[in-house]
């Protein structure tokens, strides 16, 4: 997969190509990521990319010039029929399960990265084709966002994850949340690890980490609940847990 990215500060995404799993897709060839800078792309005195907002109102936006040049070049490199994505607080919000669909769906894409208090609209109607936000709150940029998107989608490409399971075992892509986990030591400070998990009895194993899940999200995240159908082990599952948990 190639993601193209739109930014005025290409170093920041040093910090996700070298490390971690991004890193490691990169290297294994699965995923490669190419950089344009509008900067580059202007041709007046002061290499202008940003300007005040009409109407007024504080802050600065960015200009659709540099950025369409930008966008413009990115699709000449990589092919012009690729779906554009900015990244804002007014975009859809970002699942796991959009995740995959931005993953497997498109062989490459574009993501756009504002600055100051964002980009001008016309450049939005004209050059984006979908809008994402990673979360309800601002960031100083969309390039935060953007190795967000970077980082999530690198994990589900194949071949990426060795263990197959552990992106299936992750909270979200069941969209519910994690069991709790364990390691060694078997007691620390007097807390034992639940003997379940020690057993060796991979069904009542299996039964318990499904249980916790479903528990857990009915805890900390009962809205997930409303998206989620339950099988009818699921549903019984979950009611021996409310019932122990409001014993
Ligand atoms: N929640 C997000 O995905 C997100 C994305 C970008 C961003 N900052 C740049 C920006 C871009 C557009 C308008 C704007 O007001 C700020 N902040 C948060």
């Amino acid at each position: 997969m190639l993601l193209g990215v739109i930014t005025l500060f290409p170093d920041m995404f040093q910090s996700i190509v070298r490390y971690g799993i991004v890193g490691r897709a990169i290297r294994r060839g699965i995923l490669s990521i190419k950089l344009w800078n509008p900067r580059l792309f202007t041709y007046d005195r002061h290499h202008s990319v940003d300007a005040r907002p009409y109407g007024g109102g504080p802050g600065m936006l960015m200009m659709i010039e540099p950025l369409r040049n930008a966008i413009n070049q990115a699709k000449d490199e990589l092919g012009n029929n690729i779906k554009v994505i900015y990244l804002s607080p007014q975009g859809r919000k970002l699942k796991q399960k959009y995740v995959y669909k931005l993953a497997y769906d498109h062989q490459k894409l574009i993501l756009v990265c504002g600055r100051y208090q964002g980009i001008d609209e016309r450049l939005i109607q004209t050059e984006i084709d979908e809008e994402w936000s990673i979360g309800d709150y601002i960031l100083s940029g969309g390039e935060l966002a953007a190795m967000v998107l970077i980082d999530t989608i690198s994990r589900v490409l194949p071949g990426v994850l060795g263990n197959q399971d552990s992106k299936e075992s992750d909270s979200f892509s069941k969209e519910r949340l994690d069991c709790p986990h364990y390691t060694r030591p078997e007691t620390f400070d007097g807390m034992k690890v639940p003997s379940v998990l020690l057993s060796g009895n991979h069904d009542e194993i299996h039964r318990w980490k499904q249980k916790q899940a479903l528990g857990r999200t009915w805890i900390k995240r009962p809205d997930l609940l409303n998206y989620i159908q339950l099988t009818n082990e699921e549903k019984n599952l979950l009611s021996e847990f409310k019932n122990e948990y409001l014993l």
